[in-house]
């Protein structure tokens, strides 16, 4: 078992920032600092790396990417992520200024990590030969998009047993070096949603996954293994006073925040769930979190990269995203190397159909339940709209769990809905008697008086 990677990195302050509002950040060594707050509140830092605001690109590279990118090329599933406030520099820490053509001491992961990767390729081909592969999609409100064929608007999600999270139908270019690679992201890059804003100029408005897929067939033994690898750049958490943001770009911004605060709950379920108790992880709460449930589920190796400004006029924001840098470190992963198959096995046409499979997987849930249960599952399934594969079981057991959970919320909600009616009723009752009460006793205290002013009146007459 290893941890997630998590370092920090604070860009200079920008011209925005006011150099006498002062910095929130005060350095002690490579992986420790302050941090002060608006209230000189001052909490520790340990991080496995701290890049201070002069900090090269090569050395983010060198400590938080090369070693998953290491992994990939060997079949080990590895995910990088920058995470941060708009205009913390995530982007930044990604890209770098472009992702061809830029000073080569400026060039961000990505560039880096297409470079390190084709160089591991290229020493080892001895031994092996490599097919890269290179997909983009971007997560923009709510709906995945192809970045290599934007006529693929909206690609779902789905889930298989052996390749774990699949997206249906996206665009996979088999890139043979990093000038096609580079050329290509360029391309997807060009089609990425990015707005304005009044804390960032280039803002980017969606989530971007950068996807590579590195099969090696063994020269040897003839083995086939596959590593994903996986960068993502987060669109910025954003508070729409701070932003300005208003119309199109405040949807945006309320989508983006709805997604990274789903991106929290997975963490936060991930990391306070009790050894003995099977934690339900909202996975499915938003497309960012399925996309990266593989990852964030534990089988890759996963490093993030918590962006942040410096400046003293964003101190909650930065607080905010190193507490969530902090809470990521205790996720666990245990990467395994994908399952290896020898290539005759994969050249072969799969003997069992479909309809097989399906067929076997209807037997084991019959198994497993009464008709009643499976046509009501089959109903819910449906009122709901989750769409899922027969052939992917998994897929049917998670779907099947959130079913149960959101049940399970809904009903707490109508037991809290109920009990603060009965407490209303209660005193509405209680209002009603005591009502009652003073008019009995006024009705009461009237017969009396008449009764004596009768009485009175026939006593003195007579
Ligand atoms: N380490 C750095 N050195 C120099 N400039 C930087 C650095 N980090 C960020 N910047 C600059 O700060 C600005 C904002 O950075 P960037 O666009 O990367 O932010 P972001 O976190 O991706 O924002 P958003 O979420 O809005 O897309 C850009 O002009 C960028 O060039």
């Amino acid at each position: 078992m290893s941890n997630v990677t998590v370092c920090a990195r604070f860009r200079p302050l920008s011209s925005k920032e006011n150099r006498d509002d002062g910095v929130c950040v005060r350095a002690i060594d490579s992986e420790t600092f302050v941090f002060q707050d608006d209230k000189d509140d001052e909490f520790t830092f340990n991080l496995d790396r701290v890049f201070y605001q002069d900090s090269a690109q090569a050395s983010i590279y060198d400590f938080l990417a090369l070693p998953i990118v290491t992994d990939a090329v060997n079949a080990i599933n590895g995910t990088i992520i920058t995470y941060g406030q708009t205009g913390a520099g995530k982007t930044y820490s990604m890209e770098g200024p472009g992702i061809q053509d830029c000073d080569e001491h400026k060039k961000g992961l990505l560039p880096r990590v297409v470079d390190g990767m084709f160089d591991q390729i290229t020493s080892s081909k001895d031994f092996a030969s490599y097919t890269v592969k290179l997909s983009m999609v971007e997560i923009y409100m709510e709906k995945v998009r192809d970045l290599l064929d934007l006529s693929k608007g909206n690609i779902q999600i789905k889930e298989n047993k052996t390749q774990g999270i699949l997206l249906s139908g996206v665009t996979e270019v088999p890139v043979s070096d990093s000038t096609e690679a580079l050329q290509l992201l360029c391309t997807g890059l060009a089609n990425r949603a990015v707005g304005e804003t009044q804390m960032n100029m280039s803002s980017s408005r969606s989530h971007c996954a950068y996807l590579f897929t590195i099969q090696q067939d063994s020269v040897t033994d003839k083995r086939v293994k596959t590593g994903k690898l996986i960068l993502v750049d987060l669109a910025g958490s954003e508070k729409a006073d701070k932003t300005g943001a208003e119309g199109k770009v405040l949807d945006e911004a309320k989508t983006i925040n709805k997604s990274l605060s789903a991106l929290g709950n997975v963490i936060n379920a991930l990391t306070s769930g009790s050894s003995s108790k099977v934690n339900h992880i909202p996975y499915r709460d938003s497309k960012l979190t399925r996309i990266l449930q593989d990852a964030l589920g534990g089988n890759s190796r996963m490093a993030l990269l918590c962006c942040c400004s410096p400046s003293n006029s964003n101190a909650s924001e930065t607080l905010s995203t190193l507490r969530f840098g902090m809470r990521a470190k205790h996720i666990k992963a245990s990467p395994r190397a994908s399952e290896v198959k020898s290539a005759k096995t994969q050249e072969e046409p799969c003997s069992v159909t479909k309809d097989e499979k399906c067929g076997r997987v209807l037997d084991k849930m019959k198994e497993r339940m009464s008709k009643e249960d499976i046509k009501m599952l089959e109903e819910v399934f449906i009122q709901e709209g989750i769409i899922f594969s027969l052939d992917s079981m998994e897929e049917v057991e998670t779907g099947y769990k959130d079913i149960v959970s959101e049940t399970i919320k809904s009903l707490e909600q109508t037991l809290e809905e109920l009990q603060l009616k009965v407490k209303k009723l209660e005193a509405e009752n209680k209002s009603i008697k005591e009502q009652a009460l003073r008019k009995q006793e006024s009705a009461a205290v009237g017969k009396m008086s008449r009764f004596i002013s009768s009485w009175y009146a026939s006593f003195f007459t007579s």
